[in-house]
C-alpha cells in the first residue's frame, strides 16, 4: 500500500493548488471554469511531475533522474533519440551507479555499475529475462498468438516445475554448446569449412574488392548454417537467402515496428518473409534430421510443444540471430583491429606461428593451441569485444526484492520494474577498467602472473613465467566483462564463439593482406553507436577493402583443426 504521508510530504504547493483551484468559481463562469481547470491541472503536473513520482517512490528504490524536457516522455524521446549512447549522457550527467528512469508506464531501472551487476544477475528467482524478451520475440519473427501461449506456459517456472517450451529449449542449447564432445564436433566442422571458403575465395595472385563485412557475412553464414543446420540447410537450398538473412536484419527494427511493414520497411519484410518460408519447407521436408544434435533436439522440443512446423520454423529465425548477429560484426571489428595496425598485425602473425603445422604448401592451424600459445590474439579479442559489446543486459523484476553491494546502501527493486544492466557504460568506465578505459589496449587481457580457468600459465624453460591470456584484468570485477551477459543467461554460444572467431581471424591473418581501397592500410571505421542496440555496435560504414593471398601463399591450402 502506498504511503499517502509521503503525497502529502512532497515539494508540491498543494496549498497554493488548493486555494487557486477553489477561488475560480468566484473569478470565472461556465465553460471558462472548465477550460482554466484543464491548463491548471495540465500545468501543475508538468512542473510538480518529479516530485510527485519522487513521493510515489518506496526510498529505498534506486533514485529517481527527472526527466528531461518532458514528463513520462523525456527518457522514451532520449532512448530512441541517443539509443545506447543514453546511459552514458545519464551516468555523465548523475553518477548513480543505479538509478530509475520512469517510462510512460514502467520503471527502468539503469545499473552503470559492476557492483550492482553482480547481484542482479545473481537474483535468477526473482528476474526474469524471458519475461522482457518475449515481446520483442514475437516481433522479431511474427508469431501467431496460440504459439505465444505455448512459450509464456511456465515461463519462469512459476508452477513450480522445470516444463515448458522456453525452459527446455533453454536447457537443450546449454548442454550441446557446453565444452564437450558435442561441442568439439560442431566446432571441428565449422572450422574445416571455414578453410574450406577462405581457400578459394581468393586465389594465385587474385586482387578481390569487396566489403570486408560482406565477406564475414558471407563466410559465417554458410559455415554456421551448414555446420548447425546441416548439409540441407535453408540457405544451402536457397544460396540467395545468405543475402536476404542480412536484409532483414539491417531493417529488422523498422518491421518490428509493425507500422504498415509491408509497405514502410519492404525489403526487410520480404527478406523475412523468405527466410521464414524456407525455414518451415527445413521443418515440413524434416531436413533437421541431419543437422547438428543441437537443432535435432531444439525442433524436437517445439514440435513435443504443439509450435507448427510454421512457427517451429519461425523459431529459428530467432536462433540464427544468435548464432550469427553478433559473432558476425565482432568478427568484422576484431579484423579491423588488427589489420588496421600494422605493428599488432606483424606480432599477431609471428605468435600464431606457434599453433601452425605443415610443410610446403599444405598448412593446418591448430585452435586449441591458439588459446594457449597465442595471448596477444586472445587478448585482442577479448579487448575488441569490450569496446563494441554494449548490448544491455535486461532483466523484469519478477519478486519485489533487496539488493546490496559492499559499502553502498542497499536498494529495493519492485516487481514488474524492468532492469537493464549498461554493458557499454560499465566496459569503458575508467573507475573500472584504469585511465584508458575508452582506448583499445590489445595487450589489456595479457598478464605475466595469472592462472585463469581457461588459459593455463606455464613456467618457460628460463624459469621465468609465460605471458597468458588472463579472463580479466587484474583488480577488474568479474560482473564488468559484460561481452557475453552474464548469470543465469549468459551466451552458452561463447565458447563455440571463441573457437571460430580465433579460428578465422587467424586464418585471415595467415592468409590475407587486406588493405583499404588505394592500397593503403585500412582504418578503423566509426562505430555507430546511436542505434537501439540488438546486437554488438555496427561501423557507420561497411568500408571496402582489397584482399590478396600474402606473398609466398598463392599456393597454400590451409586447413583449421580443433
Ligand atoms: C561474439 C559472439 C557473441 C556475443 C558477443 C554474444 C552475446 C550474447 C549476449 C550479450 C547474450 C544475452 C545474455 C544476457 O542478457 O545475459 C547472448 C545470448 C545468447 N546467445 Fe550469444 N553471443 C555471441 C555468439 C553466440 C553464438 C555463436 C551462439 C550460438 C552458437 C549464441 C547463442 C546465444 C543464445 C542461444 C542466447 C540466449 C540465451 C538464453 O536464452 O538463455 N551466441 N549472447
Amino acid at each position: 500500500m502506498m504511503d499517502l504521508s509521503r503525497l502529502w510530504n512532497a515539494n508540491v504547493p498543494w496549498l497554493y493548488h488548493a486555494l487557486t483551484l477553489s477561488s475560480v468559481p468566484f473569478l470565472l463562469s461556465g465553460d471558462d471554469i472548465r477550460t482554466f481547470s484543464v491548463f491548471y491541472i495540465i500545468l501543475t503536473i508538468s512542473f510538480d511531475t518529479e516530485e510527485l513520482l519522487k513521493a510515489l517512490q518506496h526510498p529505498s528504490e534506486p533514485p529517481l533522474i527527472p526527466h528531461p524536457y518532458l514528463p513520462f516522455l523525456g527518457h522514451v524521446l532520449g532512448m530512441f533519440w541517443h539509443g545506447a549512447r543514453y546511459w552514458t549522457i545519464v551516468n555523465q550527467r548523475t553518477q548513480y551507479p543505479i538509478f530509475t528512469l520512469q517510462t510512460l508506464n514502467a520503471r527502468t531501472i539503469g545499473v552503470i555499475s559492476p557492483q550492482f551487476a553482480a547481484p542482479i544477475q545473481r537474483a535468477s528467482k526473482s528476474t526474469s529475462f524471458y519475461g522482457m524478451i518475449l515481446e520483442v520475440t514475437r516481433r522479431l519473427v511474427d508469431f501467431d498468438e496460440p504459439s505465444m501461449k505455448i512459450i509464456r506456459w511456465n515461463l519462469d517456472n512459476e508452477l513450480g516445475h522445470h516444463e515448458g517450451l522456453m525452459n527446455e529449449a533453454h536447457d537443450s542449447v546449454t548442454s550441446v554448446l557446453s565444452p564437450g564432445p558435442m561441442l568439439n564436433q560442431m566446432s571441428t566442422i565449422q572450422l574445416e569449412k571455414f578453410a574450406e571458403l577462405l581457400n578459394t575465395i581468393v586465389c594465385g595472385s587474385e586482387l578481390l574488392s569487396m566489403s570486408l563485412m560482406d565477406l564475414v557475412k558471407r563466410t559465417f553464414t554458410t559455415a554456421n548454417a551448414f555446420t548447425i543446420y546441416g548439409p540441407r540447410n535453408p540457405f544451402a537450398v536457397h544460396p540467395e537467402l545468405v543475402q536476404k538473412f542480412w536484409d532483414y536484419e539491417a531493417g529488422m527494427i523498422a518491421v518490428m515496428a509493425d507500422i504498415f511493414p509491408s509497405i514502410t520497411a519492404r525489403k526487410p519484410w520480404l527478406a523475412r518473409k523468405a527466410i521464414i518460408a524456407a525455414l518451415q519447407e527445413f521443418i515440413e521436408k524434416e531436413n533437421y534430421r541431419s543437422a547438428s544434435p543441437l537443432i535435432q533436439q531444439r525442433v524436437a522440443i517445439t514440435l513435443k510443444h504443439g509450435l507448427t512446423p510454421e512457427m517451429a520454423g519461425r523459431a529459428e529465425l530467432i536462433l540464427l540471430f544468435g548464432i550469427l548477429g553478433n559473432a558476425v560484426p565482432s568478427t568484422f571489428w576484431f579484423l579491423a583491429n588488427v589489420f588496421s595496425n600494422a605493428h599488432l598485425l606483424e606480432k599477431i602473425r609471428k605468435e600464431t606461428r606457434q599453433a601452425i603445422n605443415g610443410i610446403g604448401t599444405n598448412k593446418v592451424i591448430n585452435v586449441t593451441r591458439l588459446k594457449t600459445a597465442c595471448p596477444l590474439l586472445v587478448s585482442t579479442y577479448r579487448e575488441t569485444l569490450r569496446l563494441i559489446g554494449n548490448l544491455a543486459s535486461v532483466r523484469l523484476v519478477t519478486r519485489t526484492h533487496n539488493i546490496s553491494a559492499p559499502g553502498q546502501p542497499s536498494y529495493l527493486l519492485k516487481k514488474g520494474s524492468m532492469v537493464q544492466i549498461a554493458s557499454g557504460v560499465i566496459h569503458t568506465a575508467e573507475s573500472v577498467w584504469g585511465p584508458d578505459a575508452k582506448t583499445f589496449n590489445p595487450t589489456r587481457f595479457i598478464s605475466s602472473f595469472t592462472s585463469s580457468e581457461q588459459f593455463s600459465t606455464e613456467a618457460s624453460a628460463s624459469g621465468s613465467l609465460e605471458k597468458t591470456a588472463t579472463q580479466l584484468p587484474k583488480s577488474v570485477p568479474s560482473a564488468a566483462y559484460r561481452a557475453f551477459g552474464g548469470g543465469s543467461v549468459i551466451c552458452p554460444g561463447r565458447h563455440f564463439a571463441q573457437s571460430e572467431i580465433l579460428g578465422f581471424v587467424a586464418l585471415c591473418v595467415n592468409l590475407f593482406d587486406i588493405s583499404d581501397q588505394d592500397g593503403g592500410t585500412m582504418h578503423v571505421p566509426e562505430r555507430d553507436d546511436s542505434r537501439i542496440p540488438l546486437s554488438v555496435i555496427k561501423p557507420v560504414k561497411e568500408p571496402h577493402v582489397l584482399i590478396s593471398r600474402r606473398k609466398g601463399e598463392e599456393k597454400t591450402v590451409w586447413r583449421l583443426e580443433l
